[in-house]
């Protein structure tokens, strides 16, 4: 049994021209760490969110999510609390939104595990300070004493990380965890949690706009665009032979981690933009923008995601673009 399971997950909201998603299939097993990628507004975090039972307000909602076995479409109030109180945990961008300002770290860290667990407060605290010594802080008492505002963004997301860990969840579920921190400070806190995920077996989903940065930590990669997964394989894989085009777009856009020898490699935007909700089309959501979309074909009909090779490729044209090269896929000019 996974860990996470969507099956044919579908989120539609009132007053808008297509699904928030759209059939969605993702799997995240024990100690698996996956990473759900795309652009803005493409909805990796309504995904992320499902996995809490948390559905836009107003939505209809089709298919499963399941966490270790449990269905979250239609849960009832005793299982949704199991899963959000103890089998997964959910970290956000901004670790500021998440905290109560005004109450000090150690309150931040003990009351779940005081009020919905039945902890002591001697029990409580020593397992705040091991969490906080966990995450890499260095000062695990003091911390305990302080608000919020006297600790950096950085050691922040680390409380975070040790407040997401008090109810041992065997899932976690990371919305851009680094987003909102400078280069080297995003650099040490996905080393802690690779870290946390590796000592405690973790499943871990990212969600990230950034390629190089799932590929940085993570086994295997989900592509989402509009709603709808186009690409999923290894990461290894992905990064090798790029199927679809908006992945290799994606791969294109961004700088890579390590530079290559030689001159440094043209970055090249993918042109258009995203698809709003209230935008629609009746093929391919991404043929507005892709230099290989075939008239008549990838504009008549959405393409199915299908296993051409080891991925899964949602794209009419996979197979004819399978030996093309990444940078064949990218180059504007060719
Ligand atoms: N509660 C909500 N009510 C109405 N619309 C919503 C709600 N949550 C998300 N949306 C819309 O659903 C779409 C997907 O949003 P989502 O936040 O999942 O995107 P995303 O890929 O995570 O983007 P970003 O990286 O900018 O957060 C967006 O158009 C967003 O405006």
């Amino acid at each position: 049994m996974a860990l996470l399971e969507y099956e044919a997950l579908s989120i539609s909201l009132p007053g808008t021209a297509r699904p928030v998603l759209d059939g969605i299939d993702l799997t995240v097993r024990a100690g698996e760490v996956v990473a759900l990628v795309g652009e803005s507004g493409s909805g990796k975090s309504v995904t992320a969110r499902a996995a809490l039972g948390l559905f836009p307000a107003g939505a209809t909602v089709g298919g499963r999510v399941r966490v270790e076995g449990t269905d979250l479409v239609g849960a009832d109030a005793a299982e949704l609390r199991t899963v959000r109180t103890g089998t997964a945990s959910m970290i956000f961008q901004d670790p500021r939104a998440g905290i109560n300002p005004v109450r000090r770290i150690g309150d931040f860290l003990t009351e779940p595990l005081r009020l919905v667990h039945r902890w002591s407060r001697e029990r409580a605290n020593a397992r705040a300070l091991e969490l906080l010594a966990a995450v890499g802080l260095p000062d695990p008492v003091r911390h305990l004493r302080q608000f919020p505002h006297e600790l950096s963004g950085g050691m922040l997301q680390r409380v975070m990380i040790a407040g997401a860990l008090t109810v041992e969840p065997r899932l976690l579920l990371c919305d851009e965890p680094t987003t909102a921190l400078d280069v080297s400070t995003q650099a040490e806190i996905m080393a802690v949690l690779g870290r946390l995920q590796r000592e405690r077996d973790l499943g871990l989903l990212l969600i990230t706009h950034d390629i190089d940065l799932a590929a940085a930590a993570c086994d295997r990669i989900y592509v989402m665009y509009a709603g709808r997964i186009v690409e999923t394989a290894t990461t290894a894989e992905l990064f090798a032979a790029p199927r679809h085009p908006y992945t290799a777009g994606l791969l294109g856009s961004t700088p890579p981690l390590t530079a290559p020898e030689g001159p440094p490699a043209r970055l090249i935007p993918i042109p258009g933009a995203p698809m709003g909700l209230l935008d629609s089309a009746p093929g391919c959501a991404f043929a507005a923008r892709c230099r290989f979309a075939a008239p008549g074909l990838c504009d008549q009909s959405p393409p199915p995601l299908e296993l051409h090779g080891t991925a899964l490729v949602a794209c009419h044209r996979a197979d004819e673009l399978v030996d093309a090269q990444p940078n064949t896929l990218m180059r504007e000019d060719s």
